[in-house]
C-alpha cells in the first residue's frame, strides 16, 4: 500500500517567528510517521531553521522552488546543492504559480526535476489544468502531457520515488474543490499515463497528491479514493489544529 502523503505548501505566508512556532507546536503532537508522512514546505529563507527545529521529529521540511543550475549568475536563486546542505528533503517543483507568475515551462521543470534528484531532494512535481482547459474537456491530455514533459529521461527508481501533485489551477485558493472522483479520474490518468511508459511497478508505486482548498471537511472522501494517495495543502496548512486535522485523516486511510 502507499503511505499517504500531506505536505503543506506555506507559499509567501508567515514570519520566521511563526514558522518556528508552527514547528514546535505541531512537534508535540502524536503523529504515526508509520502511517503518514508530513511535510512542510516553507519560505526558503525558513528552510535551515524549521530543518533544526524538525529534527527527530515526524516532520520533513521542503522546499517550494530551486533553480536548476547547481551554481551560477542568477541573482535571488537556490541551487539544490544549497537546499541539499541545509538538510532540506523535498523540494515543490513546477507549481502553476511558478508556472503562471515566474515563466516556469515542462522544460524547467524536467530540469528542476533532475537537479532535485542530482542533489538527493524528493520532487513534488505539479501539474493542472486551468479552467478553460477543463471546460473543453482536455484535462487529462493537458494533464498527462505536463507529466510525461516532466518525467522524461528519469530512472524507474527516481520516479518511484517521485511525488506527483495533481492541482486544478482553478481550485487553488478559490475554495471551489475538484469533486473526489473527478479527482480520482485524473489522478488515474496520471499513472496511466506512467504505466505506459514506465510499467506497472513504478505506476502502482507511485504516489499522486490531489491539491487545491483541501481542508478538514473535505480530505477524507478525497483520500477514500483509490488513486490519492495524499494533499498538497496552501490555506489549510497554515494553522496547526487545521494541518493536524488533515494529518490524522491521513493515519486513517
Ligand atoms: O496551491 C496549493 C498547494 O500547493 C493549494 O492551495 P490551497 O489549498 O490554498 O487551495
Amino acid at each position: 500500500m502507499r503511505k499517504p502523503v500531506i505536505a503543506g505548501n506555506w507559499k509567501m505566508y508567515k514570519t520566521l517567528t511563526e514558522a518556528k512556532d508552527f514547528v514546535e507546536q505541531l512537534k508535540g503532537k502524536q503523529v504515526d510517521s508509520s502511517k503518514v508522512e508530513t511535510i512542510i514546505c516553507a519560505p526558503a529563507l525558513f528552510l535551515e531553521q524549521l530543518v533544526h527545529a524538525a529534527k527527530d521529529s515526524f516532520i520533513s521540511i521542503g522546499a517550494q522552488n530551486m533553480h536548476e543550475e547547481k551554481e551560477g549568475a542568477f541573482t535571488g536563486e537556490v541551487s539544490g546543492p544549497q537546499l541539499k546542505d541545509l538538510g532540506v528533503s523535498y523540494v515543490v517543483i513546477g507549481h502553476s504559480e511558478r508556472r503562471q507568475y515566474f515563466n516556469e515551462t515542462d522544460d524547467s521543470v524536467n530540469k528542476k526535476v533532475k537537479a532535485a534528484f542530482e542533489n538527493n531532494l524528493t520532487p513534488i512535481i505539479c501539474v493542472g489544468e486551468t479552467l478553460e482547459q477543463r471546460e473543453q474537456n482536455e484535462t487529462e491530455t493537458i494533464v498527462s502531457n505536463q507529466v510525461m514533459a516532466a518525467i522524461e529521461g528519469l530512472t524507474e527508481e527516481q520516479l518511484i520515488q517521485s511525488i506527483i501533485a495533481y492541482e486544478p489551477i482553478w481550485a487553488i485558493g478559490t475554495g471551489k474543490t475538484a469533486t473526489a472522483d473527478d479527482a480520482n479520474d485524473v489522478c488515474q490518468a496520471i499513472r496511466e499515463t506512467v504505466l505506459d511508459s514506465f510499467g506497472e511497478e513504478v505506476a502502482s508505486s507511485l504516489r499522486i497528491q490531489y491539491g487545491g482548498s483541501v481542508k478538514p471537511e473535505n480530505i477524507e472522501e478525497l483520500l477514500s479514493k483509490e488513486h490519492i494517495d495524499g494533499a498538497l495543502v496552501g490555506g489549510a496548512s497554515l494553522q496547526v489544529d487545521s494541518f493536524v486535522k488533515l494529518l490524522e485523516a491521513g493515519e486513517n486511510v
